[in-house]
């Protein structure tokens, strides 16, 4: 059984006025039907996608009004005055139209005015001086929706790897301390079930990557493995989870090992994103698991230093359009039949 078929645009927050974010999403629109493309809206300050881009933009008031307009013109809803725009050239003005345009449109997407959010590219950098105290959007998006952060699953997705980083955006020497078995359980299972229920997949095989070289090589390498994961990993296992490891990171990401799991689980940001972005930088999606709505973004920051030259690839903003728009399926339907 199949849930009904969604009706409402998704929403996606520009990103910095200063970086690639109004381009990608601008050529984005302009791909629409070449790429089958569901309606979409932009939220943040429309002179930042006019700055860029002399397509024909329609500014609506609901996002309702974006089905409407999407077919002939970009809707955009015009929400905040970002400053005077200068590609490549951040300002406090801007990010502060980043940060209201995020807000907004995860307000969108968790009251169902829109079915899916996705985020345009942002500098964290730029958004911590203006008062934003989150790490990343990930954390941001979690905490307003009320969701703890082990059970927010930060997942990048290409065509033959997912990856989920076990810790996101701290200190590699925080790593070790931060990979309790609570945290590796907690997120192992938030993971399996936005598997589940985004992207249909019953019984994920999950694949965890050890920490240190050799997956500790029986703790000469260190003990995290022995002392926390094997533990964390039985645990899991005895409760139905379908999993390997800890394995040596080194030799799990070819191509040959890739089909043998659904997601690779890893210890920390770079061990989780290197393989992903190596393969697949101008395609790959991040997406939210373990939210009660769908967020994905672009793999890729605002680029600054090529804003405005008309180089920056959509490539990885129209895949995370398309994956907002079939995880939001998914769901209804996961939905429909757990009703
Ligand atoms: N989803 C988001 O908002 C993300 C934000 N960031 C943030 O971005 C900021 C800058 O980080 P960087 O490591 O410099 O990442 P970046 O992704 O902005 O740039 C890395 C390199 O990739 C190139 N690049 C990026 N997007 C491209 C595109 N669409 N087409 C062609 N080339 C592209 C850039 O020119 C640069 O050479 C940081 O503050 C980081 O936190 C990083 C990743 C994701
Ligand atoms: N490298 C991934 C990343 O930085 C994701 O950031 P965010 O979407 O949490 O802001």
């Amino acid at each position: 059984m199949s849930g009904n078929k969604i009706t409402t645009p998704i929403a996606i927050s520009i990103g910095d006025p200063a970086g690639v974010g109004p381009e990608i999403i601008a050529k984005g629109w302009e791909g629409r039907k070449a790429e089958n493309l569901p309606p979409f809206f932009a939220i943040g300050d429309q002179k930042s996608i006019e700055h860029y881009w002399d397509g024909p933009t329609a500014i609506i008031e609901q996002p309702s009004e974006a089905l409407a307009v999407f077919d002939h013109a970009l809707p955009i809803l015009n929400m905040y005055d970002g400053g005077d725009i200068a590609a490549g050239m951040p300002t406090l003005a801007g990010a502060n139209c980043a940060f209201q345009a995020l807000e907004m449109a995860t307000g969108f997407a968790k009251s169902g005015a829109a079915c899916a959010l996705v985020t345009g590219p942002v500098s964290k950098i730029q958004l911590y001086s203006v008062g934003f105290t989150h790490p990343g959007q990930t954390e941001f998006i979690a905490e307003r929706c009320g969701v703890s952060q082990n059970n927010a699953i930060m997942m990048l997705a290409g065509p033959s790897l997912r990856v989920v980083p076990l810790t996101t955006h701290i200190a590699l020497n925080a790593v070790s301390a931060a990979l309790t078995s609570r945290v590796i359980r907690q997120k192992i299972r938030a993971t399996a079930k936005g598997l589940q229920r985004n992207f249909g997949i019953e019984k994920p095989r999950i694949a965890v990557a050890g920490l240190n070289p050799h997956a500790g090589e029986n703790g000469k390498f260190g003990h995290e493995e022995d002392e926390i994961m094997r533990p964390a990993l039985a645990a899991l296992r005895a409760e139905g989870y379908d999993i390997s490891g800890p394995l040596s990171a080194d030799t799990m990401f070819h191509r040959d090992a890739r089909e043998k799991y659904d997601v690779a689980i890893c210890g920390y940001h770079d061990q989780a994103l290197v393989p992903l972005k190596t393969l697949y930088f101008y395609e790959a999606v991040n997406i939210t698991l373990g939210l009660p709505m769908v967020r994905t973004s672009p793999d890729h920051g605002p680029a600054f230093e090529i804003a405005g030259k008309n180089i920056a690839s959509e490539k990885s903003m129209i895949e995370a359009i398309k994956m907002a728009y079939n995880a939001a399926q998914a769901r209804a339907n996961y939905l429909q039949q757990a009703a």
